[in-house]
C-alpha cells in the first residue's frame, strides 16, 4: 500500500514522519518554496524544526504525483477542507481519503466525512482522530488514535496499514461520534484555557471538562453517535489532553482570552469556527449547550470572563 499526506503543516508532517519510518510516504504542500526547503534541509523548518525527515519521505508540490498513492491523508484545517477537495476533484475521485482534521464546517455544520462525501461522492472517506500532539508523533513517542470508517472492511485495512510501532490505532464504524468528539473537545479546551488564564483555578477547570463532556455527549447522541465512541480516544481521550496541556493551540487561545492578551490569528485554532458552527447547530436542534454559547460570547467579545462565569453559576440547579 502506498500513502500520501496532503498538507505539510505540523500534523501532516508528523504523520508522514511516523509512517515513513516503515513505508514510503509522499508529503504534499502547496508552497513549492516550502517543498524545496524540505528537500534541501530534510526538515520542515517552519512547522517541526527539530525533527529530521526520514529517507523514505518524499516532499512534493506536484499534486498529481501525491495522488498516485492508494491512501491519501488529508491534513489541512477543517475550514479549508472543502476548497482543497474542490480544487483537486479530478485527482481525488474514487480515492480512499482519510481526514485528519478536527472540526465542523462553519457554513454548513457538517464534519469532514460529510464534506468529503458531498464533494466527492465516489471517494471512500475515513477519519483519523484522537489525542496526539504533532510534536509527540514526530518524535516517535507512544500515541493511540481512533480510525473511523463506516465501511468496516476498509476500516480494518486502514487500521492495519496506518498503525506503526509507536502509533496504535483503534477502529470504529461510528464516524459521527469520532468526528464530533474531536471537534467539540476543542471548544471546551478554549473554555478551560480561559478559566486557567483568568486564575479561576483547577477545580473550575475540572467542572468545565466534566460539564463540557456532558455537552459533547448531548450533541453527539442527538446526531446518532454511540456513547462508547465519546468515551473513547476521539472524545474523552482528546478532551483530557487538549484541556490540560499548554501545548494545545485551542487551550492557548483560551489562556490569552483569560489573561486579556492578544493572539496570533494565523495560528490554526479549530475550536473557534467550530464553536460558532456548533452553537448555530444546537439552536436549530433545540439543544442546550451553555458552555459552547459562552465560548462564542467570549470569542465575539460579547462576554467578559467575569460575566461568563457569573452567568454559568447562576443557571437553574438541576440533576447531574
Ligand atoms: N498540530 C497537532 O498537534 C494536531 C493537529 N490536528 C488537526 O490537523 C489539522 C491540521 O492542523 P495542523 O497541521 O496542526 O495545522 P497547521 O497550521 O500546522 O498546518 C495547516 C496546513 O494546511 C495547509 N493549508 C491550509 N489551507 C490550505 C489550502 N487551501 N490548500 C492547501 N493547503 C492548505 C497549510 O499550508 P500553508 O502552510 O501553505 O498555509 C499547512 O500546511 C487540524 O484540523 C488540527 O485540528 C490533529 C491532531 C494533532
Ligand atoms: O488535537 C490536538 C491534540 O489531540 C491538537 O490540539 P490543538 O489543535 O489545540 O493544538
Amino acid at each position: 500500500m502506498t500513502i500520501s499526506v496532503l498538507g505539510a503543516g505540523a500534523f501532516g508532517t508528523a504523520l508522514a514522519i511516523s509512517l515513513a519510518k516503515e513505508t514510503p510516504v509522499t508529503l504534499w504542500a502547496r508552497d513549492s518554496a516550502q517543498v524545496a526547503d524540505m528537500q534541501r534541509q530534510r526538515c520542515n523548518t517552519a512547522r517541526l524544526p527539530d525533527v529530521p525527515l526520514p529517507a523514505r519521505l518524499t516532499p512534493t508540490s506536484d499534486f498529481s504525483q501525491a495522488t498516485e498513492a492508494e491512501v491519501l491523508l488529508l491534513a489541512v484545517p477543517m475550514q479549508k477542507l472543502r476548497s482543497v477537495l474542490q480544487a483537486h476533484r479530478a485527482d481525488l475521485k474514487g480515492k480512499v481519503l482519510v481526514a485528519c482534521c478536527k472540526g465542523i464546517e462553519l457554513e454548513t455544520g457538517f464534519g469532514p466525512i460529510v464534506v468529503i462525501s458531498q464533494v466527492l461522492p465516489a471517494a471512500k472517506p475515513a477519519l483519523l482522530t484522537g489525542p496526539s500532539f504533532a510534536a509527540d508523533i514526530a518524535r516517535g513517542l507512544p500515541t493511540a488514535l481512533t480510525l473511523a470508517c463506516s465501511d468496516a472492511k476498509l476500516g480494518h485495512q486502514l487500521q492495519q496499514q496506518l498503525t506503526t510501532a509507536n502509533l496504535r490505532l483503534y477502529r470504529t464504524t461510528d464516524t459521527s461520534g469520532a468526528e464530533l468528539g474531536g471537534a467539540l473537545k476543542n471548544i471546551i479546551a478554549i473554555a478551560c484555557g480561559a478559566v486557567i488564564g483568568a486564575g479561576l483555578g483547577e477545580s473550575a477547570r475540572a467542572a468545565l471538562m466534566t460539564r463540557g463532556y456532558a455537552e459533547m455527549q448531548r450533541m453527539a447522541l442527538a446526531c446518532g453517535a454511540k456513547p462508547e465512541t465519546l468515551a473513547g480516544l476521539s472524545g474523552f481521550g482528546d478532551l483530557t489532553l487538549t484541556c490540560s496541556s499548554p501545548l494545545s493551540r485551542n487551550y492557548q487561545l483560551g489562556l490569552s482570552i483569560g489573561r486579556g492578551d492578544g493572539f496570533d490569528p494565523n495560528i490554526t485554532v479549530e475550536g473557534a469556527a467550530t464553536a460558532r458552527a456548533t452553537a448555530a447547530k444546537a439552536k436549530t436542534m433545540g439543544l442546550d449547550m451553555p458552555l459552547t454559547e459562552t465560548v462564542v460570547g467570549l470569542l465575539n467579545g460579547d462576554l467578559t470572563i467575569a460575566t461568563a462565569g457569573a452567568q454559568l453559576l447562576a443557571r437553574p440547579l438541576k440533576e447531574e
